[in-house]
This record gives C-alpha cells, structure tokens and sequence, in this order.
C-alpha cells in the first residue's frame, strides 16, 4: 500500500461507540420519583433486610453485634450523667484538691463507661469482620448460580446483560453494607442516649439541635439520588467497557489485535467510553456541590442559634453553669453521632438501591430458571422426534427454526448442511432442549422435553459446539469437565487417544496434570487444532447417548478429520449421532442428511441421492469443488 493510501485510510476518523442505554423492563430509575420522607422510611426495611442476610451467614456473630449497640448506647448514657454529677462539684467554690476529690467517683464511671464503649466497639468491628467475607461469598455465589442456571433464551432478552451488570454493583456494595448498617445503628444509639439526656437537662434543647442536623441529613440523601443517577446512566456503557476491555487483553485475541493495526482503534474505543462516563459524572458536580453548599448553609445557621439559645439559658440563669456545661458536651456528642447517623444513613439507603437491583436480577433469574417438569428421561434413548417445531429469537421476526419435523433413531448418523444463518445451530440447541420449541414438540422416547427436567437430558448429552470454550483448566479437567468417571486416569487416556492426541499431552510439561493457561505460570497452551481435539475428546469421554457435532473439525490436520470420522462411525450404533458441516464430504458417513434453508428443511436424504438431486446440496458441494 502507498503511503498516500494509508494516509488517506487514517484521515477517515473512526466512528464512536454506539450510544446504548440500559434497556428491558427494569429500564426507568427507581429513584426518579421518590421523596425524601420515602426514602427515610425505607431504612427499617433495608436494616431488617441486611439484618436477616447476616442472620442467614452467623446469627452469633449478629446477637453480638446488637449486644454491642445496647453496650455502646448505655455506656453513652451513663458517661453524660456521670459527666454532669462531676460538673456540680468541679464547678462549685472549694479548694481545687477538694473539687476534683468529690468529682472522682463520677469520673471514675466515666472513664469505666468510656472504656466499655471502646471495647463494645472492638468487639462489633469483630462481629463484622465474620460476617461481611462470607456474606459477600454468598451473594456472589447466588449471582453467578443464577446466571448459571437461567434458560439460555434469557441471554437473548432485552436488557439481560446490563441488569446482571447492574447487580454485581450490589455484590460489590455487600463488602461495605454491614460495615456501615453497624456504624449507622450505633451512631442512631448514642444519639438517642444523648439527645435523651439533653431533653432531660433542657427540653428546649431537643427540637433545635434536630433541627441543625436535618439539613445535612436532606443534603446526604439527596448527594446519593445524585449518584445512583449518575451510575444508572453509566450502566451500559460499564458494561460494554467492561466486555471490550477483555477482548482487548486477552492474550486469546492479542494477534488479531496486532497484526490488524486496532490496538489504536480500542485504545480510542476505552478512551472514548470512559470519557461519557466522565462527562456523565463531571456534570452531576455542580448539582452536588449546591447541595452541599445549602444544606451546610441553613444547617450552620440553626446550629449557631442553638448555640445562642444554651448561652442566653446559662447567662439568664435559667439553668445552672453545671448543666450548661454538660448541655455543650450532650450537644457535640449528639451533633457528632447524628452526623453520623446521616452520613451512614446516607450510605445504607445508597446501599440498598444497588441491593434492590441485585434481588431483582436475582429474582427475574430465578424466574428464568427451567421450570419444565418432574419427567426424566435417561440411557437408552432409542428415538428423539421433532413435529412441526418452530423457534424465534427474542426481538426477532423471523423464526429461525421454522416448522421442521424430523426423527432421529439410536444406531443413526444425522448430517446437517446449509448455508451461514440457515438454522442448523438453533435446529441443534432445539434437539438438545437448550432452547424450547415456540410451537410444536422435540420429545426424548416419547416425553415431550418441554415437561422434562432438563438436566437429565444433558446428562445424555456430547456436544462440540461451533465455539467451544478453552477452559484455563488441567488437561484432565478438561477432558472430564470435572465429573471423573473413575478413580485412575485411563479412561481419560482412552478420550484422548480417541482424538489422537496422546502424544501432545504426553509432550505437555505436567502431561494430564498440565494447566492449559498461558497466563498463569507454570501454564502451557495447545493450539487451535489440538484445542478442538480436546473439545471432541471432551464429548467422547461422556459416551453420551446424543453425540452432537457442530463444525467439529473445522480447525483440524486432515488427519485428524480422518480420525475423528472413523471413531464417530465406530462408535455410532450405540448413540445418535448429529453433524453439523459446511464440509460436504464429511456427510459421506451420515446415514441421513437435512439441508436447511431460512430454517427449514429443504431437501433430505443420503449422499448419493442428493448429489445428483440437482439442489441445494449439489450446488453447494460443486462450489465446494471448483477451485
Ligand atoms: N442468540 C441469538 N440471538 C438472536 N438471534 C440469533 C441467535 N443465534 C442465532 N441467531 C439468528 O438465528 C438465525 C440462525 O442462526 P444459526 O446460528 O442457527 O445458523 P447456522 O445455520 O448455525 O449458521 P452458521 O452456519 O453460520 O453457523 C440467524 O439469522 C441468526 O442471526
């Protein structure tokens, strides 16, 4: 390429990223209507929701945690009423000696309750610390187990992906929530205390203390509508981040990356998505900052007067120096612990809103589960029967399976053939009971797979997907997916001989033992062809009773191709066997072939008919030839 061509390539500037905006069900802000009088009385139940999640991981470590709020609020108390019987001394006329000597007993409880409360402290610190780790633990494993387990249809709904993203904010928030409902119910504690023992030294001094604080508390809650706001715009743009920032470092995809000159171009793509993500962010600023500027505004000038109104109550004599003395340290303490209050408040309400968004994804998941029937079905399946089966896509219009009826019998080899986008992958996931029929029935020896538990079926099951995963597993695990069949190791032996690939685990530095991550020391890597081997050795190992093969060579040596049709041949008469090919020779072996047109079947047969059948079939195999 001249330099005037590359240089006319790049004058082009690259487009930017897709605009997406979390979409599906869950798509208006839960926050955008809501007062702050809701959002106060939404704190019980976020307590006594993250009350019952701890009481579910170590109910010790909660009865503990409570114990020490009662502690703490006590010890409050008793600090500032001991604080007042020492003023009335400390502050009478005798000898200093004499003052500080009839003072001593009530600075001893002082000093005791302030002790008590430091280690009540201690101690719910503790009490968390067992709580939160495996707290978080459970929440993370309730949202993978879901995700896990929902209908694979689910990943085609609308909004799917960016409501899981939405939920493992609230995996995150989980290692901070116990933390701050703790803080939040212990600050609510020593406030209460000692705005108690305030209104008792002087009622008029309740209601305007309340009334210094409740602006920073409108300002902190109204700081957090700002942010969620502001992380629920973000949402999508997280998430499609988050995806590309994988597909950008993953060593899997760094040559394509290289040698295709778009490390630039994702670079741009990164920049370009954070910098939304700022602008988002950069324009809530201003918005935060009046707020915090007014509420710190009115809120400093009702504390003023509250100070005002204890100096005129003390210089009119209206209450003793001694009581106005303890008054000033009741009003920092309860000053001090509402702002306390506030901010944890604050926090736990915060918390809660990315909570709701977990137990939602959680519960939409859990509703998404297979919930199809007690039937099973097991070995031997003789006959798998489709009639009239139909599927589409979520969002699509088209069907992509449409209408097709087909019976397949133990001892048979199916091939299915047709052109990209034809149906011959969902035609699969339908036969499988991946996916539900829209209409018609896929049954299993006579039992209809939409009232079939489904993990029965896929404990019938072998497939080699078309994309198959490359699991940063050992050797063995991947060819057994975890599940041994035996105790030592040559049935593995045998999966992998099958696939003639002894002699390159045997080479590999730990042979069966060997990690197959590059990215980890000590880990090795195989090559494509060898990874699909393996991913062919993986099907064989299960000697499922519904072989499934999607383009399962499609990356192998001839040789290897070779191999594996003779020993899916050989082992044919005890399983059904699907093909799925863009190799027409390969169909050589199949004792059936389906073409598949815009997902129907347009033309059956054996090989030999349909060579000279003069369709699709012939067509596309004398393309395959002319070279
Ligand atoms: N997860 C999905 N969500 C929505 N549409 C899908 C999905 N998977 C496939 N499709 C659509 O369904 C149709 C059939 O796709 P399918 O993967 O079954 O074709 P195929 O015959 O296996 O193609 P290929 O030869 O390229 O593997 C296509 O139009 C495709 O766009």
């Amino acid at each position: 390429m001249t330099s005037a061509a590359t240089n006319d390539a790049h004058s082009v500037p690259p487009p930017p990223p897709a605009e997406i905006t979390y979409s599906g069900q869950y798509s208006v802000n839960p926050l955008g209507e809501v007062t702050f009088r809701k959002l106060c009385a939404q704190l019980p139940s976020v307590l006594r929701r993250i009350a019952k999640m701890s009481w579910a991981i170590d109910r010790r470590a909660v009865l503990l945690l409570l114990a020490c709020q009662l502690i703490t609020g006590v010890a409050a108390a008793v600090q500032l009423t001991a604080t007042a019987k020492a003023m009335s001394p400390i502050l009478g006329d005798d000898a200093v000696a004499d003052r500080l000597y009839a003072a001593l007993p009530a600075l001893l409880v002082v000093a005791g309750a302030s002790a008590l409360a430091r280690g009540s402290g201690a101690v719910s610190t503790y009490a968390e610390r067992r709580i939160t780790p495996r707290l978080t633990t459970a929440t993370d494993t309730a949202l993978v187990e879901a995700v896990c387990r929902v209908e694979a249809a689910a990943y085609a709904v609308d909004g799917f992906a960016d409501r899981q993203e939405a939920a493992e904010m609230g995996v995150i928030r989980t290692h901070v929530m116990v933390t701050d409902a703790q803080r939040f119910m212990s600050a609510l504690v020593r406030m209460v205390t000692a705005s108690g023992v305030l209104s008792v030294l002087n009622p008029l001094m309740l209601p305007l203390l309340l009334l210094a604080v409740l602006p920073a508390g409108v300002g902190a809650v109204l700081t957090a509508r700002v942010d969620y706001e502001i992380h629920y715009a973000n949402v999508a743009d997280r998430n499609v981040r988050g995806m590309m920032r994988w597909w950008s470092t993953t060593p899997k995809y760094g040559d394509e990356v290289r040698a295709n000159g778009m490390t630039d171009y994702l670079l741009y793509w990164n920049r370009a998505l954070s910098e939304r993500v700022d602008k988002r962010t950069l324009a809530a600023a201003p918005r935060t900052l009046r707020i915090a500027l007014l509420s710190s505004l009115v809120g400093g000038g009702l504390l003023l007067a509250t100070w005002a109104v204890l100096a005129w109550l003390a210089v009119t004599g209206r209450i003793a120096l001694a009581i106005a003395a303890t008054a000033v340290l009741a009003v920092q303490t309860t000053l001090a612990a509402l702002s306390q209050v506030v901010i944890n408040g604050a926090a736990v309400f915060h918390t809660s809103l990315y909570l709701s968004d977990m137990q939602a994804f959680l519960d939409d998941a859990g509703e998404r589960a297979p919930q199809r029937g007690e039937l099973t079905v097991g070995a031997p399946v003789d006959e798998i029967r489709l009639d009239e089966v139909t599927y589409t896509y979520p969002g699509k219009d088209k069907p992509a399976v449409d209408d097709v009826s087909l019976t397949l019998r133990r001892g048979e080899i199916l091939a299915i053939v047709g052109v990209n986008g034809s149906g011959k992958s969902t035609l699969t996931r339908l036969i499988t009971g991946i996916y539900l029929a829209d209409k018609g029935h896929v049954t299993w020896n006579g039992k209809d797979l939409a009232h079939v538990d489904p993990a029965t079926v896929w404990n019938c099951i072998g497939l080699v997907p078309q994309i198959f995963a490359q699991w940063p597993l050992r050797v063995r695990e991947n060819v057994t997916l975890g599940q041994p069949r035996s105790l030592d190791d040559a049935q593995v032996w045998e999966a992998v001989d099958a696939v003639g690939m002894r002699e390159a685990v045997e080479d590999l530095p730990a042979a069966l033992d060997t990690l197959l991550a590059r990215e980890v020391f000590g880990g090795a890597e195989l090559s494509g062809g060898q990874w699909q081997r393996l991913a062919c050795s993986r099907a064989l190992y299960r000697r499922p009773q519904l072989l499934i093969l999607d383009e399962p060579t499609s990356q192998m040596d001839p040789r290897g191709e070779h191999g594996i049709f003779e020993r899916i041949r050989t082992i044919a008469p005890d399983r059904i066997t699907i093909v799925v090919t863009h190799r027409l020779e390969n169909t050589r072996t199949a004792d059936h072939i389906v073409v598949m047109e815009q997902g129907r079947i347009t033309e059956q047969g054996v090989y030999e008919d349909l060579v000279h059948a003069g369709g699709t079939f012939a067509e596309l195999l004398a393309l395959s030839q002319d070279r």
